[in-house]
């Protein structure tokens, strides 16, 4: 089977919603095609929180009108200047529970020279991209803030209005599940920051906040296998620079998906699977 349509996906869908014993028909199919098991599984995934995503979707839409500074242009051009800088990178490997791990590097973000809400863009862009790999639909996603060199000038950028953005695609301005975010190297200075983004976040997400000052190599592994790791932050994966890199061409190569995003006109089919993958 050649690429589906998100039609197909949704009478798919609504097929395999309706049937009750959806584990089971899970496991059927394997004389079936790749396609058609990663279709089941989608389904599968939407089936489980259908009016969630309905909520999720609906909150992500309402952001998008409220905030055309970070939404209006989901094209990487306008902040290729950060990319380059190796301040993002996405790891090649999966943790061990199936969720993809996101690095975002501080000290990379010049703020004479880029905004909060530029810097904002970036995550938008990636939890664009990796959104459409139903293993990420399901598993979620991990983040590991380096704030190594955050200094004063990074905070005044965050205001209440968006820490309070902040917050709400953590929580439930976006269809993808938060299962860990991990602070390294938080400063002092960071402390008032996150004392706004904090009143905003419900216990759950609260719960799955780590912070590792310092001695994060050591930490760190507590939570992630050591061969996905860059050797910078305890690993044995490959290094940061790499990963930055790899992860800026995958999204360099996907601007005209996410300039469609931004027309609104290619958003929805769920069906393009990662390139990446
Ligand atoms: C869907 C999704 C988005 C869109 C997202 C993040 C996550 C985990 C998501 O699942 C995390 C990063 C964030 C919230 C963008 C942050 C942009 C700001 C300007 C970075 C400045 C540094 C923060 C003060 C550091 C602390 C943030 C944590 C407490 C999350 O964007």
């Amino acid at each position: 089977m050649t690429p589906l349509d998100s039609n197909m996906i949704n009478s798919f869908y609504i097929l395999v919603y309706s049937l009750k014993h959806l584990e089971e028909l899970r496991r059927l199919p394997t004389y079936l095609c790749k396609e058609f098991t990663s279709v089941l599984n989608k389904a599968w995934v939407l089936s489980r929180s259908k009016p969630r995503l309905d909520f999720l979707l609906i909150n992500y839409h309402k952001l998008r009108q409220e905030c055309p500074e970070i939404t209006a242009d989901l094209r990487p051009s306008s902040i290729s200047g950060l990319l380059q800088n190796n301040y993002h990178g996405v790891l090649r490997s999966r943790d061990d529970a199936g969720s993809r791990v996101l690095i975002y590097r501080i000290g990379q973000w010049n703020p004479k020279e880029f905004t909060a809400y530029e810097v904002f863009r970036v995550s938008l862009i990636t939890s664009e991209l990796i959104v459409q790999e139903w293993e990420t639909q399901r598993n979620g996603l991990k983040a590991i803030f380096d704030l190594q060199d955050w200094c004063f000038a990074h905070a005044l950028q965050i205001n209440p209005s968006l820490a309070k953005k902040i917050s709400s695609v953590l929580t439930d301005s976006f269809p993808l599940k938060v299962r860990g975010i991990h602070l390294i190297n938080e400063p002092i200075f960071f402390r008032p920051v996150f004392a706004m983004i904090r009143p905003f976040l419900p216990d759950k997400i609260k719960q799955r906040i780590h912070m590792h000052g310092s001695s994060y190599a050591q930490s760190l592994c507590d939570y992630f296998p050591k061969a996905i790791l860059p050797p910078e932050y305890g690993g044995t994966g490959p290094s940061i620079d790499e990963v930055c890199q790899d992860w800026t061409e995958y999204i360099m190569q996907s601007e005209d998906y996410l300039y469609r995003l931004s027309l609104d006109l290619g958003g929805g089919d769920a069906s393009q699977s990662s390139a990446y993958e």
